[in-house]
């Protein structure tokens, strides 16, 4: 409209289009000027023709007029006025004309063409009026209003999102038209993603830890039948510890309608337990799975028990003895301790085609239960209602060799073809599976260190878990970044030491904690299979200390007899690597010595645990180079200790040792260069 009224004025629309916007401006206003005095000539020589025949005075009528219009400036809308303006300016016209004009140019450049003159010429106009009336304030106002109306309506969407109240007319909007607004673009602040635990990892049935204070008889726990109340009387167990009292009632609940189905009838829940080293969760699941299963008429094996290691497996094994003797019940161990031949007729009875089971609890390590579920025909675990799996987060660290995996599918497979209707897979709760009940197989883990980390433990496919534990996960604060650490609880009658020392000291060390401090028994730590020998050899040579080493590196008989002369107390010190740090019960230990600092706080938790058992009180020293201290002590108060002590053994105090020590080195150094000659001929 502008433009057109630009030209018209102007006379000639090519130049105009040329010129810029000033000059046209200036152009504008000259001729207005001219129209105006022309006007107003006129205007002044009918007046006075008017005046030689009315008499007013002259310039009155006009002023006056002025006046008026300015007063109903004033009181109308700034939108009216201007609207008005146009008017004044021949609007009808000017609507025709500027659409030719924009037909002839694109789009973006035509808005441009069309408002640069337009505000160009309100510009003029409002200096005019500046320097005519002083009005400035209101104009600009004006053209303020304006722009930021434009604006909003350029912003439409993203007014819509942020006023609620007009997103639904702009739905509806949206709607009508067959599209839907999913949200915009921008960049919103990004929420800090809290780590939520699974409620029963969360909030577990709590054990307490301390076991002295809290002994409950055995009577007193209900459910255990008069068999096993004799068997653990004469076992000497008149108290149960608190993880005994707590779990051993749980267990028992989910077979108390017998083997079948647990408790209203609903398939039972898998049970975890977290609890310090010592605390006697062997007898929390050897005491419930033998009553489970002492009404059973046919020997099927129906209890599975998983150990990493061979001495675990024989120690608990000796524990499911003790417990059966006197009932029809049987134990059979698959741990590779004898041929798998010997252990195929220890497990199966053949007549014909038909295999009958001589196992009802079976005792294994993970690598030699896999040979039997692939290589001994008969083998079934069909009737498996008990998987128990001790040291249970270890256990699946190993899961890399997809025992758990072969165990489900021989629990679930169909081959023996005895019945058609054979153990499935448990899947949904229906009425048909209502009707037609099959063993549940509850899985039973057990560790002094378990993982909270829901997705290891997820692994194991856990159903409905049930969770006891005496530890329990730190609070994520907000300095947590991908997983807060995880506390464990130690033994309470637990002392911890370290001693600062420099490696060619720690030989001293040892040798004078037993020659002179007199301690013993001492379970002694190292990191690797060669330091513990070397130590050994080392401690034999320097003499006066009955020592024995224990590592991988000795036989199955060599490694029981260590153990044994440990318990009798014919070796003061005994030289293990990790072999022994896990589960092992050696009574009596009073001391244990990390002559290595373990790197990882599990490791540290299992070897100290192998002192200050059932309640009983013991010392735990670990040597710590100047370098390892920081982090080492570190990692023991992330992972909840009660407090660590520092020991330190003065240089006077070995200074005696020193030159027979030196002379055992030169020794040493000869026993282990022969040793390996004699190797090499082997
Ligand atoms: N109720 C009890 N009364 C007396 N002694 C018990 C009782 N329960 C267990 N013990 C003894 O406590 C010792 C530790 O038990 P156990 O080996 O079961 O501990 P644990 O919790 O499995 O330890 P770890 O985590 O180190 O394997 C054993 O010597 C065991 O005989």
């Amino acid at each position: 409209m502008s433009l057109f009224l630009i030209n018209r004025y102007l006379g000639d629309e090519d130049d105009n289009i040329q010129s810029t916007s000033e000059s046209r401006s200036k152009a504008l206003l000259t001729k207005l000027q001219e129209q105006a005095r022309v006007r107003q000539q006129l205007q002044a020589s009918a007046k006075q023709e008017e005046l030689e025949t009315t008499g007013d005075p002259p310039g009155t009528r006009p002023k006056r007029h002025r006046d008026e219009e300015a007063a109903t400036n004033e009181r109308e809308p700034k939108k009216k006025r201007k609207r008005k303006a146009d008017q004044s300016l021949g609007d009808e016209s000017l609507s025709v004309e500027t659409t030719k004009v924009e037909d002839s140019l694109p789009s973006k450049k035509k808005k441009k063409k069309k408002e640069k003159p337009e505000e160009k010429i309100k510009e003029s106009l409002v200096k005019k009026k500046q320097k005519q009336k002083a009005s400035t304030p209101e104009t600009t106002e004006e053209l303020v209003d304006e722009e930021e109306e434009e604006k909003d309506d350029e912003d439409g969407i993203k007014g819509t999102e942020e006023h609620p109240e007009q997103l639904s007319s702009s739905d509806q909007k949206m709607s009508d038209s067959g599209f839907t607004i999913l949200g915009g673009f921008e960049s919103k602040p990004v929420q800090k993603v809290q780590m939520v635990l699974p409620q029963w990892l969360a909030k577990p049935d709590m054990v307490q830890r301390d076991i002295s204070q809290n002994l409950v008889p055995i009577s007193e726990v209900q459910g255990i039948c008069p068999h096993l109340l004799k068997k653990l009387d004469s076992n000497g167990i008149q108290h149960f510890f608190p993880v005994q009292t707590e779990v051993i009632p749980a267990v028992l609940e989910g077979v108390s309608n017998g083997l079948l189905v647990g408790r209203g009838g609903y398939r039972p829940r898998d049970i975890c337990v977290s609890a310090p080293t010592g605390s006697g969760k062997t007898l929390a699941f050897v005491v419930p799975v033998v009553q489970a299963l002492l009404k059973r008429v046919l020997c099927e094996v129906r209890v599975l028990v998983v150990l990493p290691t061979k001495e675990l497996a024989q120690q608990v094994g000796k524990v499911f003895h003790s417990y059966v003797e006197g009932t029809s019940l049987k134990v059979v161990m698959l741990i590779g301790q004898k041929s798998l031949a010997a252990e195929q007729a220890s497990l199966l009875e053949q007549s014909g085609s038909r295999y009958r089971s001589l196992a009802d609890i079976v005792v294994a390590t993970p690598g030699r239960l896999v040979d039997h579920i692939n290589m001994t025909s008969g083998f079934s675990l069909q009737h498996l209602r008990f998987l128990v799996i001790d040291e249970a987060d270890r256990m699946i660290d190993s899961m890399h060799q997809s025992w758990l995996s072969q165990v489900t599918k021989a629990v679930y497979s169909r081959s023996d073809g005895s019945s058609v209707f054979g153990r499935k897979e448990p899947g949904p709760i229906t009425a048909l599976s209502m009707l037609q009940p099959q063993t549940p197989l509850q899985k039973l883990l057990f560790s002094a260190t378990l993982t909270q980390n829901p997705e290891k433990l997820q692994q194991l496919g856990l159903y409905r878990p049930r969770l006891f534990s005496s530890a329990h996960r730190g609070p994520a604060s907000d300095n947590d970044s991908a997983q807060p650490e995880e506390k464990f609880i130690f033994p309470p009658g637990l002392t911890e030491f370290y001693v600062p020392c420099t490696l060619s000291k720690k030989p001293l060390l040892i040798l004078h904690f037993i020659l002179h401090l007199k301690f013993s028994p001492v379970l002694c730590f190292t990191n690797s299979r060669e330091a513990a020998h070397r130590l050994c050899v080392l401690v034999q040579l320097f003499g006066g200390v009955q020592v024995a080493e224990f590592s991988s590196q000795l036989s199955p008989s060599e490694r029981k007899r260590a153990l044994k002369g440990f318990e009798q107390g014919k070796i003061q010190l005994l030289i293990s690597t990790d072999a022994a740090a896990r589960g092992i019960d050696l009574v009596g230990v009073k001391y244990v010595i990390n002559y290595d600092a373990p790197q990882f706080i599990r490791t540290y938790v299992h070897r100290v645990g192998r002192t200050a058992r059932a309640g009983k009180a013991g010392l735990a020293f670990t040597f710590l180079l100047g370098i390892q201290e920081k982090r080492f002590l570190q990692m023991l108060s992330d992972a909840g200790s009660p407090g660590i002590q520092k020991q330190i053994i003065k240089p006077e105090n070995l200074k005696a040792m020193e030159s027979q020590y030196e002379r055992t080195l030169l020794e040493l150094k000869k026993v282990i260069k022969d040793e390996r000659a004699k190797k090499k001929q082997i």
